[in-house]
């Protein structure tokens, strides 16, 4: 007897078709088609101004595409339905939908005059109008998830930039998004803060089904954590494949010629870090 078993693939959480996004006239996103599927983490490299900030901040509804649409788990983020027919997206709507994406800012971003534990508390108890209670113990949790656990009473002023960073994780956390981006969140960082932050990202990474989209110029990260790595050039996705397949076996030039560059800049980099430690 044949058993008619059905499989069917998940669906993406996001999907972008051929997105455009253009400003004063000058595009800087061409035509992007993108799956982002539960849990998949994806890290998104490339030179600067070739997109990658843009392909976020369209999804976090910081920015609204000049042509093509986003879905996130099925729906369209920049339009709603309204009797029947399909309309531009109320500010409601982008509420609503912007409350399953989570997103980590180079600068942070924290309230300064607010304790740590209330700026993780905040959108809790704001936004999603959970009891104070209940919003501090879950602030709580995932405070001691970053390891930040001492520092409930502090201000943001009185912590490091990889402490402040590590908060801005918590933040975004806190509101169990099913996507998180981050942006470059590194790079504003003291070269000695950066390795708590990633570190931080990778055990989340790790325990959780949270899909994430990973801005970032530090490629060994990216080759840790990522299952796929999307190259950028000039607004558009110029290759993408598993991180063996894009740091072992780049097959366009545009990419080779990026990945040759990198690794001088970090071999320079490597070099006065170890004449500078040879000064001391
Ligand atoms: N609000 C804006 N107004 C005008 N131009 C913009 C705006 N935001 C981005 N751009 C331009 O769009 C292009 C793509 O920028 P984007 O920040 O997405 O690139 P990126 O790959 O993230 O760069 P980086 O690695 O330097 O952050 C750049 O040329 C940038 O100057």
């Amino acid at each position: 007897m044949s058993q008619n078993i059905q499989t069917s693939l998940p669906e993406p959480i996001v999907r972008y078709r051929n997105v455009t996004k253009a400003f004063d006239n000058r595009v800087v996103l061409k035509q992007l088609d993108l799956d982002i599927m539960p849990g998949e983490k994806i890290a998104l490299i490339g030179p600067s101004g070739s997109g990658k900030t843009t392909i976020a901040r369209l999804l976090m509804t910081l920015e609204q595409p000049t042509s093509g649409t986003i879905e996130v788990n099925g729906e369209m983020l920049w339009h709603m339905e309204h009797k029947g027919k399909l309309v531009p997206a109320n500010e409601k709507h982008l509420h609503r939908m912007r409350s399953s994406i989570g997103m980590v800012f180079q600068h942070f971003n924290l309230f300064p005059h607010m304790t740590i534990l209330r700026n993780v508390m905040e959108a809790l108890v704001h936004v999603r109008k959970m009891p104070k209670q209940q919003a501090k113990e879950r602030a709580l949790e995932l405070l001691h998830q970053v390891g930040l656990q001492h520092h409930t009473k502090h201000y943001p002023a009185q912590l490091s930039g990889g402490q402040k960073q590590r908060v801005a994780i918590a933040r975004a956390l806190v509101m169990q998004p099913q996507i998180l981006l981050f942006d470059e969140v590194t790079s504003a960082l003291d070269p000695e803060l950066v390795g708590e932050v990633l570190d931080v990202i990778k055990g989340i990474a790790d325990k959780k089904d949270t899909a994430m989209l990973l801005i970032t110029h530090e490629m060994d990260f990216a080759r840790d954590v990522a299952d796929r790595i999307l190259f950028t050039d000039g607004g558009v996705i110029v290759e993408q494949g598993t991180p063996e397949q894009i740091f072992e076996n780049p097959q366009s030039p545009r990419l080779r010629a990026f990945l040759t560059r990198f690794l001088k800049e970090r071999q320079y980099e490597l070099a006065s870090e170890t004449a500078a430690a040879g000064v001391q």
